[in-house]
């Protein structure tokens, strides 16, 4: 309500501007979360299928792809075993009461599940803004296929030209200042420390380790980068997925869900 006093309305004005901008994000969100959610819900039922091992992704858009496996092994009788690639899938995989195991029972997966930070034409992936990319990158290495579910964010026609953050690194503690300044001297950019958002200090992978945020500035041959930066001492492993998906689900803005499939298949 404005009140007939003197810069009364501007502070109206502000406020429901304010509140548009709100209004705005919150819509945002919620589209991101419903394309997220398409996609997810689509490739778990045009893939999973019955007794099948699969490795379960992380991040936000696997939430959905989960509860979507446990809608079925309720409703339809799946019977299926989940392999985490994280803390948070392991987290996921029990509170959703599916089955769970591991890469000791099964080295095998029928099929692997995962998000990504951004996806190029290729289907080539930067992966790791929640900081899971090496065991990420295990359990769909161990996957006869690997899909990919994201909302329309993600689509690019380069990496880099979405994902900001720079492709994350992840390396052993010791090895993290050494390794900023060669990745920078030998590939250019700025590889930044990531540091963790609720305690003092960097943040640290469910393997003990550090992620540096590598921030580069041109790059034309991802798998030439990707396996120079993997031979540096220290290093356990890049967000770059070069030729791993097979095939991406992206939930569009207008409510509809993209499917494409790596060229060279
Ligand atoms: O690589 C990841 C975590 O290490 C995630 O899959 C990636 O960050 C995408 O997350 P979200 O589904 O929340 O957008």
């Amino acid at each position: 309500m404005c009140l007939g006093l003197p810069g009364v309305s501007v502070v109206c004005v502000r406020h429901s501007l304010l509140l548009l901008v709100q209004r705005r994000l919150s819509q945002g969100s919620a589209m991101e979360t419903e394309a997220k959610k398409r996609a997810a819900y689509m490739a778990v039922d045009k893939y999973v299928q019955n007794n099948q091992v699969l490795g379960i992704g992380s991040g936000s858009t696997i939430v959905h792809a989960v509860k979507r496996i446990a809608e079925r092994v309720q409703k339809d009788g799946l019977k299926v075993v989940c392999v985490p690639s994280s803390f948070q899938a392991r987290q996921l995989i029990l509170q959703n009461k599916l089955p769970l195991s591991d890469l000791d029972q099964y080295p095998e997966l029928d099929l692997a599940i995962d998000g990504a930070d951004e996806v190029d034409n290729d289907l080539n992936l930067i992966k790791g803004g929640g900081g899971c990319l090496t065991q990420e990158k295990i359990v769909a290495s161990c996957a006869k296929k690997f899909i990919v579910i994201a909302d329309y964010r993600k689509i690019s026609k380069c990496l880099g030209e979405k994902w900001k953050r720079g492709i994350p690194i992840e390396v052993i503690p010791k090895a993290y200042l050494p390794l900023t300044r060669t990745i920078a001297a030998r590939f250019g950019g700025v590889a930044e420390l990531r540091m963790a958002v609720s305690k003092a200090g960097p943040l640290v992978t469910d393997n003990g380790n550090f992620i540096l945020d590598w921030k580069f500035e041109k790059v034309s041959d991802w798998k030439t980068v990707h396996c120079s930066i993997k031979m540096l001492p220290g290093v356990v492993e890049t967000g770059l997925f070069i030729d791993l998906a097979e095939k991406v689900f992206f939930g569009m803005e207008d409510g509809t869900v993209e499917v494409r499939e790596r060229p060279s298949q």
